[in-house]
């Protein structure tokens, strides 16, 4: 029985006494009495874990049977859960996997796994019906409207359907009910339309002649004969520039997976992407794919993971969290955007979404599909060694150019004191606007200005549980911590030395950028889009439905605008601080920066006329401009694999990261002293560190962190097993808080993407 708590493995049960015959197969989830409370766990039959005895501060009262070398007794089952589908052995295995690759406790990965079910109860539910006739004296709006044709007379939806399909707020759903306009009534998940079946033939597109090809490789992955187990499931990396059709290209794959009645998941890096990957899919398959996603409603998720388990859902579309619903059928998976480092969960299971959808791919015989404009270094290098397939997309699609690059030196053409839009990106923009075209400035910072200084004392705003500058946020008149929950209000006094109306913002936010340019551009139709403005699914979708129509000629936004959209009419990309990434010095800083620049810039010029990308920098000798000014993508990622093979840094190494943390700085510290003692030594093995972590305080904890590096062939997670279990034998499993000495946590990320 595997229960979601840090213990090292799976612990044994008698069953309950009423369960028929055949209910008690491994994947059965079941409510056990745990400790003093109760829980869930999933009954599991992985043959290679020692089943475990309590641990004793759940159980005090047994910790002394224990150890005077009693038996235990075992425990009942309290209820199995029939309403809820068996997890399906290809998803057991894989949370096994994650768990020994990360060195999680499986228990912690099961929950991630399995919340949704357990969250809603019933599955009957209630919908909607639109009122036959409508209520003579109904108040029509657009909103309400769109609410109206998405709903049907016979066919209930429920609000979270309705709110989807219309692209608005549950608000308007709650005014058409008081009104009378909708009915409720009780929805069947068979009957409802929950999940309507994509037809792999419905819209298919004429594509080029390149596409076809690279369509073509992709679907005779397909086609392989299955039976040929010797031979590992494919992975293909589709490297295609910005706009040259890469989402048509796999929608082939995903067709043919259709044809052969198999499930298909595709992840994107950020829910915000998927409003128009929705539509495109939609226009394409003339039916929805079930989207997947932290937000959706409780009901909804439920729904969503049992309609996979049973085979009714047949495309999902999600971000990384996707990886763990219980296909029973999958034949495909596609990681959109492969190289974004939002597929790196960096909190709880530290797991990398694209790493595991490989894993998982391989564990069910599937073909996984990597597309990128950008791709990582880690991708390309399993490309060219052979591990992976390559296909390439190197034009346009219909002749569209890729755009233009040019640079803004800013310690020359810079902008006035106290502004941020140099002249030559002014003029630019306007030129945009009065051609009747669309212009973007890109700005990967939140709020008005990074820090906030007393020009009387000199005074600097810093968080107290972070060492973080505070972040000013104009709009709401605080300062807030990036980093943690921290805000409050700007003050009006300095807090140093009293004096008043002296504090100044210092460097820009996309607020302030926003500021200059209304100021600037005062004709423009300005929308400013950033994850804390845009914070719902609905609001992205009408915000970009007010690009795509043009109601908006000038977007201010911050990287959630870099990816993936597809809007005809911009042909200028503005990068306000194309330095911003590079500081730090972490070891992806370049590839990043090059990568999001290169995406950002991909927005510009996809329709008929051609586009241009400027880059304000102080920098512009730097690698990554140059390459930028040249749109030589390859020859910067040979560069800097030249520059990380020596050191075996990844891909050419392995590496994973521990990471200290204590209320008191002094005891962090002594313990990754005494961590980096007894560090693992050996050819190709090396411990660095310790070192305080960049972000040497957070969230009120001391961090000091210790750098674990094996050449390729080394297997990490051994040396990790053996160096820090030897010492911290007293917590119950790694990555996950122990109740050590003094506050004290050790964490681990096997294959670090943040160094902070
Ligand atoms: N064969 C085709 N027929 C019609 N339209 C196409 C075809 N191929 C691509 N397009 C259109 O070209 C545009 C760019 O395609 P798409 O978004 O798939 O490119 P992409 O390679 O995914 O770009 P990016 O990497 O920038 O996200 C879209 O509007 C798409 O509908
Ligand atoms: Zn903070």
């Amino acid at each position: 029985m595997l229960v979601p708590r840090p213990f090292a493995g799976a612990l044994d049960y008698l069953p309950p006494a009423s369960a028929g015959p055949g209910e008690l197969a491994a994947g059965r989830i079941v409510r056990v009495p745990l400790g003093r409370g109760e829980s869930f766990g999933c009954i599991w039959d992985d043959a290679g874990e020692v089943a475990q005895t309590l641990p004793p501060d759940l159980t005090p009262d047994r910790q002394e049977e224990e150890n005077k070398g009693r038996k235990i007794t075992l425990r009942r089952m309290a209820e199995l859960r029939l309403d809820i589908p068996l997890l399906p052995p290809s998803l057991r295995r894989f949370i096994d996997w994650v768990a020994a690759y990360t060195l999680t406790p499986p228990g912690m990965v099961l929950a991630m796994a399995i919340r949704a079910p357990l969250q809603a109860s019933a599955r009957t539910q209630l919908g909607w019906l639109r009122a036959e006739p409508l209520p003579e004296d109904l108040r029509l709006t657009p909103q309400r409207r769109a609410v109206l044709e998405a709903a049907s007379v016979q066919h209930p939806m429920t609000t979270a359907m309705l709110t989807e399909r219309a692209g608005v707020g549950a608000g308007v759903v709650r005014g058409l009910a008081a009104s009378g306009a909708l009915k409720q009534a009780v929805l069947h998940p068979e009957e409802s339309g929950l999940f309507p079946a994509p037809q792999p033939d419905f819209a298919p597109p004429v594509l080029s002649a390149q596409q076809q090809d690279a369509a073509d490789v992709l679907t005779s992955a397909l086609k392989e004969p299955a039976a040929d187990t010797a031979k590992p499931a494919p992975v293909i990396l589709l490297e295609g520039v910005t706009g040259s059709g890469k989402t048509e290209v796999y929608f082939e794959a995903v067709a043919e997976a259709l044809r052969q009645g198999r499930q298909v998941l595709v992840l994107l890096p950020e829910i915000a992407l998927t409003t128009q990957w929705r539509e495109r899919f939609a226009r394409r398959f003339g039916a929805e794919a079930a989207v997947w996603h932290s937000e959706l409603g409780a009901r909804r998720r439920r729904d969503v993971w049992c309609g996979v388990a049973e085979g009714q859902v047949r495309v999902v579309v999600g971000p990384r969290s996707a990886l763990f619903l219980p296909f029973s059928n999958l034949g495909l998976v596609v990681v959109d955007e492969e190289h974004e480092s939002a597929y790196k969960q960096e909190e709880g299971v530290t797991y990398h979404g694209r790493d595991m959808a490989v894993v998982r791919g391989r564990q069910v015989g599937a073909p996984v599909i990597l597309a990128s404009a950008t791709p990582s270094m880690e991708t390309r290098a399993n490309a060219e060694h052979g591990r992976y397939g390559h296909v390439v997309l190197p034009a346009r699609h219909g002749g569209a150019r890729l755009p233009e690059t040019a640079l803004v030196d800013m310690r020359r053409d810079g902008p006035e004191r106290g502004e941020f839009l140099s002249p030559v990106l002014s003029a630019a923009v306007d030129r945009a606007l009065e051609a009747g075209e669309q212009a973007m400035l890109f700005l990967n910072r939140r709020g008005y200005a990074p820090l906030t200084l007393c020009r009387a004392c000199g005074h600097r705003f810093e968080c107290p549980n972070c060492s973080a500058w505070m972040v000013e946020h104009r709009k709401r008149g605080v300062l807030a911590c990036h980093h943690c929950d921290h805000v409050e209000p700007v003050p009006t006094q300095c807090p140093g030395c009293g004096a008043e109306h002296a504090l100044v913002p210092i460097g820009p936010g996309i607020e302030r950028i926003r500021e200059e340019a209304e100021k600037r551009f005062p004709q423009a139709r300005l929308l400013c889009m950033a994850s804390d403005t845009l914070d719902s699914p609905a609001a992205m979708a009408e915000a970009v439905h007010k690009v795509a129509s043009g109601e908006v000629n000038l977007v201010i936004g911050t990287q959630m605008v870099a990816k993936g959209w597809d809007f005809p009419d911009l042909t200028l990309v503005g990068v306000v601080d194309a330095d911003l990434g590079l500081g730090g010095g972490d070891l992806r800083a370049a590839e990043r920066t090059m990568q999001l620049l290169h995406q950002v810039g991909g927005r510009a010029g996809r329709g008929t006329r051609p586009g241009r990308v400027l880059l304000q920098s102080y920098a512009g000798e730097h690698p990554v401009m140059q390459a930028l000014l040249k749109n030589d993508f390859n020859g910067f990622m040979a560069q800097e694999a030249a520059l990380r093979q020596p050191g075996f840094w990844p891909p050419f190494g392995r590496l994973a990261a521990v990471i200290v943390s204590a209320p008191q700085e002094r005891v962090a510290e002594e313990q990754a002293r005494l961590l980096a003692a007894s560090a693992p030594r050996g050819p190709g093995v090396q411990v660095l560190g310790p070192a305080p972590a960049p972000l040497a305080l957070l969230r009120g904890r001391w961090r000091q962190r210790l750098l674990l590096r094996t050449r390729r062939g080394i297997a990490l997670q051994p040396l990790l097993r053996q160096w820090l279990g030897a010492r911290w034998s007293g917590t119950y499993g790694l990555g996950v808080q122990g109740g050590g000495e003094g506050g004290l946590k050790i964490e681990v990320d096997v294959d670090p993407v943040s160094f902070l």
